[in-house]
């Protein structure tokens, strides 16, 4: 059995069909990149598996329990956690506050010196306000509140963007570090080097379907399936 299993999942806004029948599975300890252009479908993949876009149709099976159509509380509770493109961090609170708020509600959660350790930046900024934060500050803040709520799974939606280079290889160490250490990543990242040097497999969505899946070291060598979907 997978960690998460994705069957048949349809998803909409309003009328807009946007996700049609995507079928994936995460296995534990693995990272996995959703790649595809702009408006592809990505995101609105991972705010379904989150329960922040309800699907219309299909099965999200978290260790074989199926979550579609739960809300974004209960399967945050169950154990997976997104970090949104827009990194949401409580600008008036200060950078602790953030992290302990964020683990009040966890069913399990990750002591507080864990967090600094993978982060001593926050270490040093722990009574700075969140809107006193540096862009890439902000960001460890976001994925530091998604980990101390001790996810079995977090989903990263575009982490690096607009993120100075040395923050981007500063967040990467980061992300293998975290793998090492056993925790599985599902990645959305435009960066595309990054994202296939990060992830061990990808799906490549396009227009709403998954059109091709494989080993991140495949799509590598196959550099015509990055230019016909990705453009590059
Ligand atoms: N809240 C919304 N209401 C209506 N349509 C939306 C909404 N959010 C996204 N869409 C549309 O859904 C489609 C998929 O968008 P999505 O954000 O999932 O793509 P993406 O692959 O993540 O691309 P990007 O990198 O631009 O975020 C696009 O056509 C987009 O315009």
């Amino acid at each position: 059995m997978s960690l998460l299993e994705v069957t048949g999942l349809n998803s909409y806004y309003g009328d807009s069909h946007i996700l049609f029948d995507i079928d994936l599975r995460v296995e534990a300890n693995e990272v996995v990149a959703l790649i595809g252009r702009n408006g592809a479908g990505k995101s609105t993949t991972l705010k379904s598996l989150m329960g922040m876009v309800q699907p219309r149709s299909g099965e999200i099976r978290l260790e074989g329990e199926n979550v579609a159509g739960r809300k974004a509380h209960v399967i945050a509770r169950r154990g997976i956690q997104l970090v949104p493109e827009e990194r949401r961090v409580f600008g008036s609170l200060d950078v602790e506050e953030n992290i302990v708020l964020a683990r009040l509600t966890a069913s399990s959660a990750w002591p507080l010196e864990r967090i600094y350790e993978i982060f001593p930046r926050l270490a040093e900024r722990r009574s700075s306000r969140g809107t006193d934060l540096s862009g890439g500050e902000q960001q460890m803040l976001a994925i530091a509140r998604a980990l101390v709520r001790d996810p079995k799974i977090v989903l990263l939606d575009e982490p690096f963007e607009g993120l100075a280079p040395v923050i981007v290889q500063d967040l990467m160490r980061v992300c293998r570090r975290l793998v090492e250490e056993g925790q599985t990543i599902v990645l959305v990242e435009q960066n595309i080097a990054a994202t296939l040097s990060l992830a061990d497999r990808a799906y490549v969505i396009n227009n709403g379907h998954v059109v091709h899946e494989d080993t991140t070291s495949a799509i590598r060598a196959q550099p015509e399936i990055l230019r016909r979907y990705l453009g590059v």
